[in-house]
């Protein structure tokens, strides 16, 4: 195995911006807005997620609601992060709003105008949505993490699916009516495991705890003094929410959250959080990660304390409880002296145990560090990558080339090494592809080559140090690919793309790329979209994730 730069990236220039074609149709739900697929307008500097799947303005419209101004509004569905989208009556005029959700109708304050499309915050439910349950969770109504904790797991199912099925249509540009017929839209997976089943979590030390509290309805947050561990107020990196528990991590990172809750704030013990504003304090963070003993199939839990400085000795006592809970394996402490919130220290310690855990998936074990890159939910990455193995028809017989774009630490390569001649990924994290390579020797696979670099930054030399690949695995982040990434795929002509993506706004319009190609840039199409597949990986969140199946024209 090799690890290196990109061939060819040295004096290679780069573009600056990331010139994406903005897709007029900004809609996830066709009956929400009116539809604009063509023509396409000029090429934009950029085009986040948010502008993806964002509306555009009915163009008969000429209702503009005010800042402040209160609506009375019904969610019509559900869209980008999870956002209710409703709209005006009679107008037709296009609002989003936090935690609303289909079906509920409510009074909303209008926070933000953005041109097209308004945002509110609800004020008070008038009848509620659909599907309602009751959310398990004490903290559902206000934590950022689930926002449809009360919406029936079905119904979220149906949300995620149709949120992707508008924006493969709309954003991608692909006729809905071709691709029914062809049965390209597979219904979404479900996920069996529907709380517990995040294996990495983050909790911060804060010196002032946020209370919401309910007044009229409307969430209002009432300052506290004190101390708090938990998690961050919804769009505030300074006010911590105090949690116990998190019914989305293991039984067992929750006894450890119950134990340091117990005694961190003992004066005795003089530990202090760290104070975003001052920059003063010791403790700054909490990583809780589970995996897996491969042996006995029983939980290992690694507990990470993010500190502002390298001092031991002030957590020997949390050290000594934590390390009492038999699933806990490994006690770290990462140091970050810097002002960034980043959880990944200058300075690694292990404080008890080992310094990795482990995980299984797919028959291998994969060793997990304190900031390696690990799909968070393992259970369901178990799934996706079964499906990921059946989309790459692979012949079996090792003769195929596998090319794992955004590799990560390996995993999804790794698992069809032993059917392929050869797997190479890609990956920008340094640490990451040394993982990889770390877990191709621990499962005795000696046909996997990492390469570190960054594929927003290839040149036409990319590719030449590898033999042209049959299978193309790409699983970016939410930005999707780069412009520069998509003219390769296109000049590769792989016969077979699998794009994995935690995006389906960024990925319709990859497809669109991919498929249809760019006429503004005389940058042609060559792919056909063979199948769309949505998985849930994260219930209760607004994350969805999709495997698309792309074969040569
Ligand atoms: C969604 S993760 C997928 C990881 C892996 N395929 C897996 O299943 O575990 C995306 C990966 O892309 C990497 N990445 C992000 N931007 C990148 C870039 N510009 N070039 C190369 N890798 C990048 C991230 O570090 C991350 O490991």
């Amino acid at each position: 195995m090799a690890v290196g730069a990109f061939p060819g990236s040295a004096g290679a220039r780069w573009l600056t911006v990331r010139p994406w074609v903005r897709t007029p149709f900004r809609s996830t739900s066709s009956a929400s807005f009116s539809v604009h697929c063509s023509p396409r307008p000029p090429l934009s500097t950029s085009d986040s997620a948010e502008s993806l799947s964002s509306p555009s303005p009915p163009s008969d419209c000429s209702f503009f609601p005010k800042r402040g101004q209160t609506l009375e509004l019904v969610c019509e569905s559900l869209a980008f992060k999870g956002k209710g989208v409703c709209k005006v009556s009679d107008s037709g005029f296009v609002v989003l709003c936090d935690r609303a959700l289909p079906g509920e109708r409510f009074l909303g304050r209008v926070t933000r105008r953005k041109g097209s499309y308004a945002e509110v915050t609800k004020l008070k439910t008038i009848t509620p949505h659909r599907d309602l349950v009751k959310a398990p969770c004490a903290y559902a109504s206000y934590c950022g993490g689930c926002k449809t904790q009360n919406l029936l797991y079905e119904a979220q199912l149906m949300a995620k699916q149709q949120q992707v099925n508008d924006l493969i249509i709309h954003v991608g540009r692909f006729s809905s009516k071709d691709y029914k017929q062809d049965n390209i839209f597979k219904p979404i997976i479900p996920c069996e495991l529907q709380f517990g089943y995040r294996n990495k979590m983050e909790f911060s030390f804060g010196t002032r705890s946020w209370v919401p509290r309910i007044v009229d309805d409307a969430n209002l947050n009432l300052m506290e003094n004190g101390y708090a561990l938990g998690l961050h107020a919804p769009g505030s990196f300074d006010k911590i929410f105090h949690i116990d528990s998190c019914l989305l991590q293991s039984e067992a990172a929750n006894k450890v959250i119950a134990v340091i809750q117990d005694c961190w704030k003992d004066p005795n013990l003089g530990l202090t959080p760290y104070d975003v504003q001052s920059h003063k304090g010791f403790l700054r963070h909490l990583m809780l990660r589970t995996g897996r003993d491969k042996k006995t199939g029983f939980s290992e839990v690694m507990v990470n304390f993010i500190t502002s400085s390298y001092k031991p000795k002030m957590l020997e006592h949390l050290v000594r409880k934590i390390s009492a809970i038999p699933e806990v394996v490994s006690i770290m402490n990462n140091v970050n002296t810097s002002i960034g919130n980043t959880t990944i220290g200058e300075e690694e310690y292990t404080l008890y145990g080992k310094s990795t855990i482990s995980e299984v998936l797919r028959g291998l074990t994969f060793c997990i560090s304190a900031n390696s890159f690990f799909q968070t939910n393992s259970f369901q990455a178990e799934v996706l990558y079964k499906l990921i193995e059946e989309f790459c028809c692979l012949k079996g017989d090792q003769s195929e080339i596998v090319l794992d774009l955004f590799c990560g630490t390996g995993t999804i390569g790794l698992t069809l090494a032993r059917r392929v001649r050869h797997v190479y990924g890609y990956e920008v994290v340094k640490e990451a592809v040394s993982d990889a390579q770390q877990n191709a020797a621990l499962n005795g696979i000696h046909n996997a080559t990492f390469v570190q670099g960054d594929l927003n930054k290839i040149d036409d030399k990319f590719g030449s140090n590898f033999p042209k690949p049959d299978i193309v695995i790409s699983d970016p982040n939410r930005p999707g690919m780069h412009l520069k990434l998509i003219q390769y795929l296109l000049k590769l002509q792989a016969s077979r793309v699998v794009y994995v993506s935690c995006n389906p706004a960024t990925c319709a319009r990859d497809l669109d790329y991919l498929c249809h190609g760019l006429p503004e840039t005389n940058i042609k199409g060559c792919y056909k979209l063979r199948s769309v597949q949505p998985v849930d990986m994260f219930p209760h969140t607004p994350h969805i994730e999709c495997i698309c199946v792309l074969e040569l024209c």
